[in-house]
């Protein structure tokens, strides 16, 4: 059976749906109507070569026109200048606020698209298409959108609802091993700081997740989607608990930068949740065992838990450039449970560093 989860913001309500073929995409957006629409599907190389013509058929001739725009994988190209490229193609294809945008691929794709959907014409629809896990369960809901910029993360944006997301999950099947694990970290990050007892399943079927068994890589994928889906629905602009979201990010944000993205996003976020969790013990909310199964589980995923060849001056001075940082003072997530965790503003450059030390091998 086809799940499928329905989601409430102030402003538009959107369903995230779940299937396992491209075949019937149609049906899974009968919501909208395509007729006398121009529609632009935005992919990425690697995506796009393994998907682009199967979504082209499913949409068969029900828009006016489907034209594709496709640039490198990767998130060095999550920048202004694509989305000019992609800009200047819309104008050229003469979209208008009628036209909509299908995002097909990872994160780096959806932010994207989104971001210049939410600015073409002052906003025209879009739909989410993740592809990678982490979007899956991540980047796909929720509307943050943007690029990066200087190598800043996420520096330009808006949030910026789809009108859809479509979960394809037999799509995880052509994922690269490591592009896996990323995903996994903010899989991880859910259960930390939101659900004790989906750790608890997260460590119980590792194996059967690692090779990519789909009946428990859809129940997995759910769990998460429920998960974003309900903190969303809460505090759509991040005003309060979508800051929850961010457990490992200042540091793991951090960490991306330095290591000038040669990182995956989600092997940041891992370090970064290492660091978040050590801080935490050390302010004696969570105990060392704790933290040594908070490791255990990254281990288990193939996350990485230290990082190399970095300074942690270095980290901490990057992490005071961190977009978030508000009136000079940092935010930190930190856990005062398994499946519990909290927004912080008083963690010193102390606590900082001695918790960083402690990710450097
Ligand atoms: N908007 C949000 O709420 C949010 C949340 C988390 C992360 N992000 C952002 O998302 C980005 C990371 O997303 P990502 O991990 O999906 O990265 P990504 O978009 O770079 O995709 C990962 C890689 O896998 C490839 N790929 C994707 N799906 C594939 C498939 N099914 N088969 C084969 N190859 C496939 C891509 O081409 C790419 O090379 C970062 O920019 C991060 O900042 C945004
Ligand atoms: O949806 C959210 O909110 C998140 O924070 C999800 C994060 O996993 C994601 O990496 C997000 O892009 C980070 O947002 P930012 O505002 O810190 O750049
Ligand atoms: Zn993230």
């Amino acid at each position: 059976m086809n799940r499928e989860l329905q989601i409430k913001t102030k402003d538009k309500e959107y369903p995230i749906k779940f299937c396992q073929s491209y075949e019937g995409l149609l049906g899974l957006l009968d919501h909208i109507d395509f007729t006398n629409k121009k529609v632009c599907i935005v992919t990425d190389t690697n995506v796009g070569n393994i998907y682009l013509e199967e979504v082209k058929n499913a949409l068969g001739y029900s828009a006016e026109k489907v034209v594709a725009f496709t640039f490198p994988a990767g998130e060095e190209n999550k920048t202004l200048n694509t989305v000019y490229e992609l800009y200047e193609l819309l104008i050229n294809e003469k979209f208008d606020r009628k036209s909509i945008l299908i995002a097909l691929g990872g994160g780096v794709v959806g932010d994207l698209t989104g971001f210049t959907a939410s600015t073409y014409l002052r906003g025209i629809d879009f739909i989410q298409m993740p592809t990678s896990l982490l979007s899956q369960v991540d980047s796909s809901i929720g509307g943050k959108t943007g690029v990066d910029f200087k190598g800043y993360k996420n520096m330009v944006g808006a949030f910026y609802q789809p009108r859809a997301v479509i979960i394809n999950t037999k799509t995880i099947d052509t994922l690269p091993k490591n592009e896996f694990s990323s995903g996994m970290a903010e899989i991880i990050k859910h259960a930390l700081i939101k659900d004790l007892e989906y750790l608890d399943w997260l460590e119980k079927n590792s194996e059967q997740v690692n090779l990519l068994n789909q009946e428990s890589l859809t129940e997995m994928i759910y769990r998460s989607c429920c998960i974003k889906k309900d903190v969303v629905e809460k505090d759509e602009k991040e005003e309060n608990i979508r800051a929850l979201l961010n457990f490992g990010h200042t540091v793991g944000h951090a960490i991306e930068k330095i290591k000038d993205f040669t990182w995956l996003h989600g092997e940041c976020v891992s370090v970064g949740m290492v660091v978040a969790a050590y801080l935490s013990y050390k302010r004696g909310y969570i105990s060392k065992e704790k933290c040594y199964r908070i490791n255990n589980v990254l281990v288990k995923y193939n996350l990485p838990i230290e990082v190399k060849d970095i300074s942690p001056e270095e980290i901490i001075k990057v992490t005071k450039l961190d977009k978030k940082v508000k009136s000079s003072v940092l935010h930190f997530i930190l856990l005062n449970e398994l499946g519990v965790a909290n927004i912080y503003t008083d963690v010193t450059d102390d606590e900082l560093l001695n918790a960083i030390n402690n990710i450097i091998s």
